[in-house]
């Protein structure tokens, strides 16, 4: 269902600071399934979620999504189908804003809207319905504004407003690498109850091995733009993809 083909892509072309990102990089991911992007620092996963987000242009390939190509469309035109998350629990969220207003503006993402409009209550049992499965008593605080909140409540704030659409792609950029450790377990097990519950096709970049083989079907690692391992996550274990890490890279992120 995302396809993406012969992408290419440098940063700073033609100047003696040019960095080739992707030469000819393809990938498949299957509709309806979990995919973890695992690789070193700079080694182009967040460029390729940039890229696929339209947040940069590829210099060449296309990404074709539920066989729609939509490599030419902006970034606006792509959020009605994709959702994200990011590293940084203040992106993709308006920090000033209070939860209600966050949710209204997500629940209207690709659509043209006026601010009477938006800031119309009609969709408050809906929030409030969403907000309530996340256990995190933040139906109570629709009113506060989101720079009140802590980093785990504004991811999970972050994730609804990601997906209260129904993308047909999520993307999460180390959306709990910011957390501590009990909130970031608390964070993956509310995105993995959210993606199984919408059936939402996602692909997440880790740099937790643990979690990216607990919470997908399937691992990459990239290394220099390129696939240098694309297994079905049951096909290996932690110790052994950890053991394939250091030889590939010679460090290690557990
Ligand atoms: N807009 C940009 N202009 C110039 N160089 C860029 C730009 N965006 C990314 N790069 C460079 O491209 C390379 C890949 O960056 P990218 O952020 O995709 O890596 P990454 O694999 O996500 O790394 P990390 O694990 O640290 O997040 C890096 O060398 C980075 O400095």
């Amino acid at each position: 269902m995302l396809k993406i083909t012969n992408l290419c892509k440098s940063f700073n072309s033609n100047t003696d600071n040019q960095i080739n990102i992707f030469n000819n990089f393809n990938l498949e991911v299957e509709t309806n399934t979990s995919t973890a992007i695992i690789g070193p620092n700079g080694c182009g996963k967040t460029t390729l979620f940039n890229i696929i987000g339209g947040n940069i242009l590829a210099d060449q390939g296309n990404i074709f999504l539920k066989e729609k190509n939509i490599s030419k469309l902006k970034e606006e035109e792509r959020a009605k189908y994709i959702g994200r998350v990011y590293q940084n629990p203040s992106m993709g969220i308006s920090s000033s804003l209070t939860i209600l207003e966050n949710l209204s503006l997500a629940n209207k993402k690709g659509e043209k809207f006026t601010l009477k409009k938006l800031l119309k209550k009609e969709n408050i049992d809906k929030y409030i319905e969403l907000l309530k499965d996340l256990s995190l008593g933040l139906e109570k605080k629709l009113d506060t504004k989101v720079k009140f909140l802590s980093g785990g409540q504004r991811q999970a704030l972050s994730l609804i407003m990601a997906t209260m659409k129904y993308p047909d792609l999520l993307l999460l950029d180390e959306h709990t690498a910011a957390l501590d450790p009990k909130t970031s377990n608390l964070i993956m097990e509310k995105t993995k109850k959210l993606i199984e519950k919408y059936s939402i096709t996602t692909i997440m970049i880790s740099h937790n091995i643990k979690d990216a083989l607990k919470y997908s079907d399937r691992i990459i690692m990239l290394n220099g733009g390129q696939i240098v391992l694309d297994k079905p996550s049951a096909d290996i274990d932690e110790k052994e993809l950890i053991q394939i890490y250091i030889r590939k890279f010679e460090q290690i992120v557990a």
